[in-house]
């Protein structure tokens, strides 16, 4: 049987991926740093704790190989983060062992590891197979998890690390007040807007519809009227949204692919070619000053 490892930073990432492994069929161990927090109760069969000295996760490498090392069949999966991505990498490389990197989908084939990922600004499903042993980082959210079926046995384990980095300091990045990818309704503005007072008029259709606004990498990148975290897209937030209605939005690939999977896309813009009606389920040709405001009037926004 494959032995599934889970190289775990939270526990809601954790039980993504060990209610994959249940589903393949595969033993499953999470491999946390430092102490066990609630990992228990993600759903696999075992957690090890792993306890070197170091409060960086990618220092853990050298331990996590040995005991991946250890399975002649086993596969390593990590989220792909930062830490994730450095983790699976050392390990692959450790281990001499293929990596398939931001899979968007699992499935275990007898002896190899099939995955996809999407790729070219998500215009391409690139499908591939990987001989078992190897590793695999995972892009958040691609499994429900399910509730687990018991408490997972904890053992701890001292292990060396790797040294070298040395961690100067630790401090959280400011974050808006905003949590766009749990909005249920995103009404969207791209560079088809003129300025500050078409944020507002977007703010005031989030507004009266419950909901928040984003924007395109441009509008907050090139012209800053609005955070960068407000952005959205495959280098920005994904957000999947009841209603994403967009004004002034062409919908560019690189855009399409953080709220292409939006329940309902209600797109306006002034080109009836724009790729952005092509994602829509419904589309407006027309100037936004024209249109947005009758929006605003039919949902009584004021
Ligand atoms: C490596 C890379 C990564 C990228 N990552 C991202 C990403 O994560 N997210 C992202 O958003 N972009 C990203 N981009 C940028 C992306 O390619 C596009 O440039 C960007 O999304 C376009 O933004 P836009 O739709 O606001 O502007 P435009 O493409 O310029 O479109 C403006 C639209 O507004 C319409 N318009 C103009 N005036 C009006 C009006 N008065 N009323 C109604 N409509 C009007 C136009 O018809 C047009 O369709 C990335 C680019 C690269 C190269």
């Amino acid at each position: 049987m494959t032995k599934v490892y889970i190289f775990a930073e939270s526990a809601a990432a954790a039980a993504e991926l060990a209610t994959w492994a249940r589903r393949s069929g595969a033993a499953s161990s999470i491999l946390a740093v430092g102490d066990a927090g609630d990992l228990a109760g993600a759903g696999a069969d075992e957690v090890i704790v792993l306890k070197g000295g170091s409060e960086r996760p990618e220092d853990y490498a050298i331990a996590i190989a040995a005991i991946v090392g250890e399975d002649a069949g086993g596969l390593l999966l990590a989220s792909s983060t930062v830490a994730g991505r450095e983790v699976a990498a050392n390990v692959a490389g450790r281990l001499g062992c293929a990596m398939v990197s931001d899979a968007s989908s699992l499935e275990l084939r007898g002896t190899f590891l099939r995955a996809e990922r999407t790729v070219l600004g998500g215009a391409v499903v690139d499908v591939c197979e990987a001989p078992l042993p190897c590793v695999a980082t995972v892009a958040p959210g691609i499994v429900e998890p399910e509730p687990a079926p018991q408490e997972s046995a904890v053992e701890e384990r001292v292990v060396e690390v790797d040294g070298r980095i040395v961690r100067r300091s630790l401090s959280p990045f400011p974050v808006g007040d905003v949590d766009l990818e749990k909005a249920s309704v995103v009404v969207c503005v791209g560079m088809g807007i003129d300025g500050p007072e078409d944020v507002a008029m977007a703010q005031k259709l989030a507004d009266g519809l419950g909901g928040a606004v984003g924007c395109t990498r441009d509008v907050a990148e090139g012209r800053k009227l609005l955070p960068k975290d407000r952005y959205i897209g495959i280098t920005g937030a994904i957000v999947k949204p009841e209603l994403y209605l967009s004004m002034g939005v062409s919908g560019q690939l690189q855009h399409v692919y953080g709220m292409r999977d939006s329940k309902v896309v209600v797109a306006v813009d002034s080109n009836k070619d724009a790729p952005i009606f092509r994602a829509a389920d419904y589309g407006v040709v027309g100037d936004l000053h024209e249109v947005v405001p009758q929006i605003i009037a039919a949902v009584g926004a004021h």
